[in-house]
């Protein structure tokens, strides 16, 4: 796992250079019939610590999927600016949810420039950016409220992370495990560059900033922070994840009030994936209603 000052170091890279393919890119008429040759190198910013240690693939990105998603798009229907054609393979490259950032560097040798030439090439660089939906709860300590304000702060001060609001707080009976106070509960909703690994740690590092040990499941906590979701539900930008140990969408969220009922106070338009389907938050209410969560005063 990384650690959680892992979004700060300069990032580990995966380049991949002189991917080549035929295509009709261009605003002439006769590129568009006749074709030519285009390059592609790529730079992805992506947290390569976990692979390293578990030498498992599917902890990194796969190059080779990579590539040939490229010459998909080289191959793919005729666009008149090489701009375009970049922009999409850098926004295809960065629906890998491990990809925290891209450059792709396309090259266009043979374009009709009408003067001795070696190469023109268009540069872009992009950044993943996708909605995440952040659980807070707390119901141990002096002040659970004051513990989730801050931890909130917290969220907002993380580098890759941006746009955070908090939910109004709300008072809930306990869900399971042994008899324990009330809780605290917020939902946070924000924007994120960072891969959810390494949003996870970040998380991770803030509980434990905050004294979270644990111990029993679902027992008392100083300060739990959830991932509950990461995209948009039925877009691309969704991450699906049935790693145990970042299970995305958050396995148990659709059954919770003390998520529910904060996440759609704060965007009543939210939906979640429960299953095969993705549902309006407000429809999910009703079967949680009699779970004890109250507005705080
Ligand atoms: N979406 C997720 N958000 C947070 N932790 C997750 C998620 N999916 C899996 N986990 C894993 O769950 C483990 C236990 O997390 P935690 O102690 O916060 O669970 P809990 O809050 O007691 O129970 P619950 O998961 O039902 O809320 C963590 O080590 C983490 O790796
Ligand atoms: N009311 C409430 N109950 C819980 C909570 C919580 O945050 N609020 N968290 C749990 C494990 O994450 C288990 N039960």
């Amino acid at each position: 796992m990384t650690d959680t000052h892992s979004a700060r170091r300069s990032p580990d890279r995966i380049t991949l250079t002189g991917v080549t393919a035929y295509g009709y890119h261009g605003v002439l008429a006769s590129e568009k019939t006749d074709g030519q040759e285009f390059g592609v190198d790529l730079c992805l910013e992506v947290d390569l610590s976990r692979a390293g240690e578990s030498d498992n693939l599917a902890h990194t990105v796969n190059y080779a999927e990579v590539a040939a998603d490229v010459v998909t798009i080289l191959q793919g229907p005729s666009q008149d600016l090489i701009e375009g054609v970049a922009a999409q393979i850098a926004d295809a490259v960065l629906t890998r949810p491990l990809v925290e950032a891209v450059e792709v560097t396309l090259h266009k040798p043979h374009a009709p420039v009408g003067v001795p030439f070696t190469d023109v090439t268009v540069q872009v660089r992009r950044e993943r950016d996708v909605p995440v939906v952040i659980a807070l709860g707390a119901n141990l300590g002096d002040d659970p409220a004051d513990t989730l304000n801050r931890a909130a702060e917290r969220l907002s001060g993380l580098p890759g992370l941006r746009d955070v609001v908090l939910s109004a707080l709300f008072e809930t009976d306990p869900v399971g495990g042994p008899e324990q106070p009330v809780y605290t509960n917020a939902v946070a909703l924000a924007r994120t560059s960072l891969a959810p690994w390494r949003l996870l740690a970040a998380l991770h590092g803030i509980e434990h900033e905050f004294g979270r040990t644990r111990e029993i499941r679902w027992g008392a906590r100083s300060l739990d922070l959830d991932l509950i979701q990461v995209g948009v539900p039925g877009e691309t930008s969704e991450v699906l994840s049935d790693d145990p140990e970042l299970l995305l969408p958050h396995p148990r969220a659709h059954q919770r009030g003390f998520v529910l009922t904060p996440w759609h106070s704060v965007d009543p338009s939210a939906a979640l994936r429960v299953g095969d389907a993705v549902s309006p938050v407000a429809d999910l209410l009703p079967d949680v209603a009699d779970q004890g969560v109250r507005p705080r005063g």
